[in-house]
């Protein structure tokens, strides 16, 4: 774990905060320095995720503001919208750093799949994405500050799976959208990457039957399954300056699972 306060300036909005990687990536920036914006669809858990942060760069307890829980559905474009503005209100200037963890997943095979399973996690996992970085990227180009977004995908997104035609073209749309973002914002000094983990122990990853759970443990080089903190590692490294020059990647953190 990095010992150095390299996020020290950083103010950190993450969205799906009040779980498993969302929850780590929140721990581990306000470990290295930042001010964390925790956000999620269930405000007491991004509350319950902000009592967990210590000071900037402390392991004690928080002094009143250096962080801060807001309830929003990231899949909603006036939220979303509303969601930077208070952002802005209380800490007084823009994210400079946004990792949008916030997802869902609604299993089904394609041929019994309903059109709302298919919108829903459109709606969230893409849309969502979508909606937050671009208001996040108006906040930071206006007031001409530089920026690291962080995209989640899943490496899903690289390879699909079966029971998620829906979750595997959100997954791959995020990783076109960071590259696409990538390309148009580089010259504010904005970088925007996705990180594709593979199965992490979360509660998402929990509703997987028992027989394809022991299925795709075999197939991890590594072994075995991730944590959320394994995540967490890269998405600090990707906000730092130590990823100064990276902007467009799709970072794989998966044990070598489909390498
Ligand atoms: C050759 C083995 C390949 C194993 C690959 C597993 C890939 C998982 C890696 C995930 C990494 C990242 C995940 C991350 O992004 C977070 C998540 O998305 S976690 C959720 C992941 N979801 C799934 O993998 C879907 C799991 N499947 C289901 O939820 C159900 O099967 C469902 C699609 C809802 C259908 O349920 P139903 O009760 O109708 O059918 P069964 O569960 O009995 O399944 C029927 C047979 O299909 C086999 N099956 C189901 N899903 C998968 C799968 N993803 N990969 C391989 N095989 C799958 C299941 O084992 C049954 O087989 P059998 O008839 O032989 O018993
Ligand atoms: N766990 C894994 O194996 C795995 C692997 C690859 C990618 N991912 C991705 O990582 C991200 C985090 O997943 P996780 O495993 O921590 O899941 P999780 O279910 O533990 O956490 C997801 C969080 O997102 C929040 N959320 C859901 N819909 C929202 C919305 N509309 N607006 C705001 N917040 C919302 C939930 O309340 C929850 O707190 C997701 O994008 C997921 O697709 C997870």
């Amino acid at each position: 774990m990095a010992s150095q306060l390299r996020l020290r300036s950083a103010l950190a909005l993450v969205t799906g905060a009040g779980s498993g990687i969302g929850r780590a990536v929140s721990v581990r920036l306000a470990a290295e320095g930042a001010a964390v914006a925790a956000c999620d669809l269930d405000g007491a858990a991004a509350q319950e995720t902000v009592q967990l942060l210590g000071g900037p760069g402390s392991e004690k307890g928080a002094p009143s503001g250096a962080h801060a829980a807001f309830q929003a559905d990231v899949s909603e474009a006036e939220t979303a919208r509303r969601l930077l503005e208070q952002v802005q209100a209380y800490f007084f200037r823009p994210p400079s750093v946004v990792v949008s963890c916030a997802g869902i997943t609604r299993d089904e095979f394609l041929l019994r799949m309903s059109e709302d399973d298919w919108d829903k996690v459109i709606a969230v996992n893409l849309k969502g994405i979508f909606l937050v970085t671009q208001a996040a990227a108006q906040a930071l180009v206006s007031s001409g500050c530089p920026g690291s977004i962080i995209n989640i995908s899943s490496i899903i997104g690289k390879v699909g799976n079966m029971g998620q035609t829906n979750y595997a073209a959100s997954k791959a749309g995020v990783i076109g959208l960071t590259q696409a973002v990538a390309r148009e914002l580089g010259r504010y000094r904005i970088r925007c990457n996705s990180v594709l983990p593979g199965f992490i122990k979360t509660p998402m990853a929990q509703k997987v039957p028992q027989k394809v759970l022991d299925k795709v443990v075999g197939m991890i080089p590594m072994g075995h399954l991730g944590d959320p903190e394994d995540v967490a590692d890269v998405v600090a490294f990707l906000a730092s300056e130590d990823s100064g020059y990276i902007t467009g990647a799709s970072v794989e953190v998966t044990g070598g699972l489909f390498m």
